[in-house]
């Protein structure tokens, strides 16, 4: 790692702010924060929540050493008063969040950060970092794993990663949507994801022949060959060579030979030749992994061409979202401290969708009583109650004729509360809980949330109240 200490990972305008609130006696004054996004990649119908785990970390070790504050007593900008408060400064923030593995939605508050001003403004570069990066990954890798069906996937992209924190924490992302291991070897370290591992096309060479590769590593590792059958040619050289040494040096050691790779070529077309020479050799048992450039819509590909396919290694394009890398989370001013009270906050803009939902909020996911199923997300102002034995009555949050009456629901609060004034709360799950809760709550979605192309919209609505607080504002606003 660079540092341990992230604390001034920050864009240098969360700096200059900080100082300044202070300047105008405005630093302590109470604001609150939403972090949300307005558009999913990949032109999904959600994505995933993920990165709290780090987003706590960092909060919980917030301090600015004695260099930091030399350092910035050089730049000649900031005032004493300033320095001091960074000398001796404590986090003091409410924070909350959707728990990691949440399916999440444009426009609702992912995460909400409320305190003193100075602080609750430091922290967006940060906030924004984990949860944009995991959360791009968690979703990319949830796509990847519901095309393979069921098949394992191992994530093999550390490697491609833009950085080593983009490898270890992508792998993290990649296990909590879906993936079932990484190739990664300190985020098993870390984490204790499964790691994965075939071999690479060196030790191939390393040897005289390809025989005598797969025999060396079959003698090393009976229990768990898995051999390389692309290096010279699939067909007529790997596949037969693999056989071989099932045949000549694993039986005879009461073993079996576990797999193949295949890492090139046509990768349908070779499976189901594999396959079938591997089944008439008795070795129905031996898996075959794919591997080379892979990402949903080429596993969509194989599945439709019935490729003979157990595993799949996916590497750069899902460790860097390759088709759409960019996860857009921003982090707007929702709502600031005047006269005692929090007066609510909107932010406008020419474009309708990017108009800003003001107030300090809560968050509800409504759920079909009979079949659990997800029906809508709704955004209220804090402190709303939501009656679960009446109908209830749910606004569009641009065009007011767009309302709907939900009826037979039962609702979840989905921010969790994980700093209280400061001091972390957060409940920490293991990483297979929260890859559970994941694929449980994307099972809540209906089909037509699923699909890769042209999502049907998942509604994000506001509360009656919400709606009326945001066209006051919109009323007061415009000109
Ligand atoms: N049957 C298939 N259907 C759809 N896509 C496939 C199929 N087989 C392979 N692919 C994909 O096509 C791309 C082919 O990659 P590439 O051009 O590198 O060819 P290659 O045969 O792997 O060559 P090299 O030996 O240089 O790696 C990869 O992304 C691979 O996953
Ligand atoms: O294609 P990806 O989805 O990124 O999957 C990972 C790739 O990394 C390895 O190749 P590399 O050429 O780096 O090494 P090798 O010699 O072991 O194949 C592996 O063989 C895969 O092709
Ligand atoms: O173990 C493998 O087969 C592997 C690991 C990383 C990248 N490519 C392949």
């Amino acid at each position: 790692m660079i540092r341990d200490n992230l604390t001034m990972l920050t864009d240098f305008y969360e700096i200059t702010m900080a100082n300044g609130f202070l300047e105008q006696g405005v630093g302590e004054k109470e604001a609150v924060f939403d972090m949300f996004f307005r558009n999913i990649p990949d032109g999904g119908g959600f994505a995933i929540m993920a990165g709290v785990a780090q987003l706590v970390d960092y909060l919980k070790n917030l301090k600015f050493t004695d260099n930091d504050i030399e350092y910035l007593r050089n730049k000649n900008l900031f005032s004493e008063k300033f320095l001091e408060y960074l000398r001796t400064f404590k986090f003091s923030c409410d924070v909350w969040a959707l728990e990691e593995g949440t399916p999440m939605f444009p426009g609702e508050p992912i995460v909400t950060v409320k305190g003193p001003a100075i602080q609750a403004q430091f922290v967006e570069t940060m906030v924004l970092v984990t949860i944009n990066h995991q959360s791009l990954i968690a979703t990319k890798s949830n796509r990847i794993a519901r095309a393979a069906e069921g098949r394992t996937v191992a994530e093999f992209g550390s490697r491609r990663a833009q950085s080593y924190d983009a490898a270890i924490l992508g792998a993290r992302a990649a296990y909590i949507g879906g993936a079932h291991g990484t190739a990664c070897t300190i985020s098993e370290q870390l984490f204790g994801i499964q790691t994965y591992g075939t071999m690479a096309h060196s030790w191939v060479q390393m040897f005289n022949d390809e025989y005598s590769a797969f025999k060396a590593y079959a003698e090393t590792y009976p229990d768990s060959c898995l051999v390389l059958v692309d290096t010279y040619n699939v067909l007529k050289s790997g596949v037969p060579n693999a056989i071989k040494v099932a045949k000549e040096v694993l039986e005879p050691m009461g073993k079996r030979l576990k797999g193949i790779r295949l890492d090139s070529g046509d990768i349908a077309y070779l499976s189901k030749k594999a396959r079938k020479m591997l089944d008439q050799a008795g070795l129905k048992d031996c898996i075959i992994m794919a591997s080379n450039s892979l990402d949903e819509y080429i596993i969509r590909d194989l599945m439709l061409q019935n490729a003979k396919i157990d595993a799949f290694g996916v590497g750069e394009r899902l460790i860097t979202a390759k088709s759409s890398p960019v996860f857009g989370g921003v982090y707007k001013l929702v709502a600031v401290e005047e006269n005692g009270e929090l007066a609510p906050r909107i932010k406008i803009s020419e474009n309708i969708e990017k108009v800003t939902t003001p107030g300090f909020k809560s968050l509800y996911r409504f759920y079909d009583k009979d079949t659990n199923a997800a029906l809508a997300d709704l955004v209220t102002l804090h402190g709303e109650t939501i009656d679960e034995n009446a109908p209830y009555t749910i606004f569009h949050p641009v065009y007011n004729w767009k309302k709907t009456k939900l009826t037979n629901f039962y609702v979840k609060p989905l921010l969790k509360k994980i700093f209280d004034k400061g001091v972390c709360i957060y409940e920490e799950k293991s990483l297979d809980e929260i890859r559970d809760y994941c694929l449980k709550e994307v099972s809540t979605l209906w089909e037509e949330v699923l699909r890769f192309e042209n999502p049907h919209t998942y509604y994000v609505d506001l509360s009656k109240d919400l709606w009326n607080l945001k066209s006051q504002l919109l009323d007061k606003y415009t000109y």
